[in-house]
């Protein structure tokens, strides 16, 4: 079943055309990494996947978009700020409910993050502030997951772990990354972008590394 259906088009950012795209369809169940150079687009791309549905996404941008001042346990209940009247999500500010903080440790639990519930965000490391937007994103509890490279500047000993509980933890969804191994291990397919074109679309299990190669070369 096709959950994200995308029109052949041009995408473009600050007025200049970034991309031309094929029809591109996201069935439900998939596991999709956006592989290519920095600036090639995949930003672009996964902006446009998120208009189609914001409602249905776990959104977790590159510029992770955290209230600095505010604690690690208040970022992450903004994934749930919706869900909640104006009145209970201001008192949850001064005095936070027992049982969202509960929720959110637990969630922090397997991220590492268990001792920083009441820390400001100022006071985290560029990996733990990565991981508290990681923690907001799951707390949404949405199917589908968009992440623009999710777990870049996290320990490449954690970055796999991490971004397999991510895939799991949702029905559906599109990562931007960097590490193509990290995609052909995680992801079933993979999209494959190269000078403002769709180079490849193809099962993991179908990527060559000359694909690779013809995709990351000049
Ligand atoms: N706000 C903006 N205004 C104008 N151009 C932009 C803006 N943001 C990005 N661009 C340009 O759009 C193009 C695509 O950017 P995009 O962020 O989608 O690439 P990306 O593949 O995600 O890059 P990276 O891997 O570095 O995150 C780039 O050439 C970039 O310079």
């Amino acid at each position: 079943m096709s959950l994200l259906q995308l029109p052949s088009q041009v995408l473009s950012r600050g007025g200049k055309p970034v991309l031309t795209l094929p029809a591109l369809n996201i069935d439900a169940g998939e596991r999709v990494a956006l592989l290519g150079h920095s600036g090639v687009g995949k930003s672009t791309l996964l902006e446009a996947l998120y208009r189609l549905q914001p409602k249905q996404v776990a959104w977790c941008p590159q510029r992770l978009g955290l209230v600095e001042p505010l604690s690690v346990y208040h970022n992450v209940y903004m994934g749930r700020l919706p869900r909640y009247s104006l009145l209970y999500n201001l008192v949850n500010l001064v005095r936070p409910w027992r049982k969202r903080q509960q929720e959110v440790l637990e969630l922090l639990t397997p991220l590492g993050l268990d001792d920083k519930l009441t820390t400001p965000v100022s006071q985290l490391s560029g990996g733990q502030a990565q991981r508290t937007a990681l923690g907001r994103a799951l707390y949404q509890q949405r199917p589908i997951f968009l992440g623009d490279e999710p777990v870049t500047g996290i320990d490449p000993s954690q970055s796999r772990r991490l971004l397999t509980q991510l895939l799991q933890a949702h029905q559906t969804a599109v990562v931007a990354l960097h590490d193509a191994e990290l995609a052909l291990a995680c992801c079933d397919r993979i999209l494959g972008l190269k000078q403002g074109q769709l180079q490849f679309d193809l099962a993991s299990s179908q990527v060559t590394p000359d694909h690779l190669e013809q995709l990351y070369g000049q």
